[in-house]
């Protein structure tokens, strides 16, 4: 089947959705992550101007090839590698088709990155991407871009596959894919400290089924040091869903909760409690969507969102508080202009479109918007 994403022509086998992935012998191709390669696509151009040495790029699980060849479309030099050797003929003839250059190497991603290095290395795996990161902070020099598909470990609903995988405990919380995010960012910057490297999040984006980081790398020690300083735990209320975070690396988990007196208390960390992006370069990356991106109005969406989005651990889902305090809902705009009225910042999160950050805490949220629903 052909295929034109962003410009770039491709062959790949007959479409199917990404609920069937990793199953059959097809090579893989996934329509749904559109809007992840069309990010891909503007963050490698807003990443040149950020670091303009970045010339080679890595496809390190490459499948039909299509991110390698949007990357050197862009005048990235890339290697695209799989171990299908399907995949690597696909990924090779949509290179050669395109004539932008690039190589497809039959090569296990982990072997290739212990033996090269790239300046960008993008992992794309089934599932959850921890089998690779090791070579791909080892070895990489500017930035390494993940995604990783297994939502349910991370954020807690399989609870110790995610504590096998991320070496932390996941919580399952109705702020789920920030959870998931956070697990996912904190494996991350663990895994590059052990190679006295920092992996800076400078984008991170959660979008239905995956969660997706771009990880800017910077060698010195002291700064992964700081970095660490910006991991720990966060304890969540199941009863009136307030939570705190604890910036350690030891958790000194409350007794009880300091807003309702419950015991019911969730503990999840260590996780990553820093910023999950850099406002200034998410609005290059912004600039960066052209209209001929398929996800162009989604992608541009997402990203206005991100960056202005307060940056701080955990967003609340007002449909889920009202629905707690025996409320209607109310619409977004007129329940977050009420906590602003109160005196507190807030603002949209890219979650999803009932989820939204503030400095507030949930009781305070509660009093400044109590008006909006008086028959309550
Ligand atoms: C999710 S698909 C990649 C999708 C592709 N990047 C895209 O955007 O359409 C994962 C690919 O990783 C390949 N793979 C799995 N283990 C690998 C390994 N150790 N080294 C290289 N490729 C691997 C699989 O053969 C499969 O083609
Ligand atoms: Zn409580």
């Amino acid at each position: 089947m052909h295929v034109s994403e962003g410009g770039v022509d491709i062959e790949v086998p007959d479409a199917r959705d990404g609920a069937s992935e990793g199953t059959g012998d097809d090579v893989f191709y996934n329509p749904t992550q559109e809007l992840n390669r069309d990010v891909t696509v503007a963050v490698l151009r807003a990443f040149r101007e950020r670091e303009p040495r970045a010339e080679s790029y890595l496809d390190a699980m490459a499948a039909s090839g299509i991110r390698g060849v949007r990357a050197a479309a862009e005048g990235y030099d890339v290697t695209c590698a799989d171990l299908d050797a399907d995949a690597v003929e696909l990924a090779q003839s949509n290179l050669d088709a395109a004539g932008t250059g690039g190589e497809a190497v039959h090569r296990n991603a982990n072997a290739l990155m212990y033996d090269s290095v790239f300046d960008v290395v993008d992992l794309d795996p089934f599932g959850t991407p921890m089998p690779f990161a090791d070579p791909a902070f080892a070895n990489t020099r500017d930035l390494v871009c993940v995604t990783a598909t297994d939502t349910a470990p991370l954020c807690g609903a399989h609870q110790k596959s995610g504590i096998r995988k991320y070496g932390c405990v996941p919580q399952n919380t109705d702020y789920h894919p920030e959870m998931g995010l956070r697990v996912l960012v904190g494996a991350m910057v663990r895994t590059a400290a052990r190679y006295d490297k920092a992996a800076v999040p400078i984008l991170s984006h959660a979008t239905r089924h995956y969660a997706r980081t771009y990880l800017e790398l910077d060698e010195r020690a002291t700064k992964a040091d700081e970095l660490l300083e910006s991991t720990g735990f966060v304890y969540h209320c199941e009863d009136c869903l307030h939570r705190e975070a604890e910036y350690s690396l030891i958790a000194h988990p409350p007794e009880e909760c300091s807003n309702c007196g419950s015991t019911r208390i969730l503990e999840a960390g260590p996780i990553w409690l820093g910023p999950i992006s850099d406002a200034e370069f998410v609005e290059s990356v912004r600039d960066e969507v052209t209209d001929d991106f398929g996800s162009a109005k989604r992608a541009r969406r997402m990203l206005d969102t991100l960056a202005v989005e307060l940056d701080t651990p955990t967003h609340f889902d007002q449909h889920r508080l009202c629905k707690l305090w025996g409320r209607s809902a109310s619409k977004m705009e007129e329940f977050l202009d009420a906590v602003r009225d109160a005196g507190f910042d807030a603002t949209p999160a890219h979650y999803h479109g009932t989820a939204f950050k503030t400095d507030a805490t949930v009781a305070e949220i509660r009093e400044a918007t109590a008006h909006l629903d008086p028959e309550a």
